[in-house]
């Protein structure tokens, strides 16, 4: 049973607009990442999904409620003193977040490390390279890899800091079925190994059931929490979700 929590919330709702075009993207959240643990966030589009991740992860205001990250609250928190504590706390694998074109690959995974001027534990990024497989491509420029492998290396830059927590939104969205594979078991075994905690938006039942829990997301509530998820259970529950758009 884990214990610690790497992120949390509580009351979290995001509106935008007024009146009649008032558009509630997050109603009342509450939620618990515990550290070490592996969460799906899925749901039909629109439902909030990429806005909860982000109110998360300090990119972006809640209307009203409170975050965490670990125990520090992040609502409120001045820019400076959130772009610090995502600096040394957070890790992101976003499509948004792309890799520096000039740098090389081991340039680009310690980017983070220099921005921070933190030391470069060589002997942890030599670790992370070589669960992400990526120690033949060191010297290359991101332009002469495929795809997957350039999420590999986004993958192992959001490892290479030892962040608290890394969310990681749609990271299989643009890959074939193998690479996504990859990624997927490499999230995993950061959880497994290494006791990373993880949150990751996906529209992929495959892709869910390598977390230890999926939340389900209806407009902007959480409706429905899967442990253990299969793909079949997973898909199951959306297609109930979008046929009815209430909770199972
Ligand atoms: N900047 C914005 N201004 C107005 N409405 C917004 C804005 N950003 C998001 N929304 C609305 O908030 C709701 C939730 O959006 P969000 O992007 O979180 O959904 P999502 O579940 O991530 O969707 P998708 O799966 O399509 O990416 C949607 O109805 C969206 O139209």
């Amino acid at each position: 049973m884990k214990t610690s929590t790497a992120a949390s919330a509580s009351n979290l709702s995001k509106t935008y607009g007024e009146g009649v075009t008032q558009v509630v993207a997050l109603d009342s959240v509450a939620i618990r990442i515990a550290t070490g643990t592996f969460t799906a966030i899925m749901g039909p589009s629109g439902s909030g999904k990429s806005t909860l991740m982000h109110c998360l992860a300090g990119l972006d205001t809640p209307t009203s409620g409170q975050a965490w990250i670990g125990d520090t609250e992040i609502t409120g928190l001045p820019d400076d003193k959130l772009t610090l504590l995502r600096r040394e706390r957070v890790g992101f694998v976003f499509q948004a977040f792309n890799l520096v074109p000039t740098l090389s690959v081991l340039e680009n995974i310690t980017l983070p490390l220099d921005i921070a001027g933190a030391a470069v534990d060589r002997s942890w990024v030599d670790e992370v390279i070589t669960t992400v497989g990526l120690a033949d491509r060191l010297a290359h420029r991101p332009a002469e890899l495929s795809g997957g492998q350039r999420q590999r290396v986004a993958c192992a830059r959001a490892l290479a800091t030892r962040p608290a927590i890394i969310f990681a939104d749609e990271p299989t969205g643009n890959l074939d079925s193998r690479s996504g594979t990859d990624i997927l078991r490499l999230l995993r075994r950061g959880v497994d190994t290494l006791d990373q905690t993880i949150v990751m938006v996906t529209h992929d039942p495959v892709a869910a059931s390598y977390a230890d829990r999926v939340l389900m997301l209806a407009d902007g509530r959480i409706v429905h929490e899967i442990a253990d998820p299969t793909p079949g259970l997973v898909h199951d529950v959306l297609k109930r979700l979008d046929r009815a758009g209430t909770p199972c």
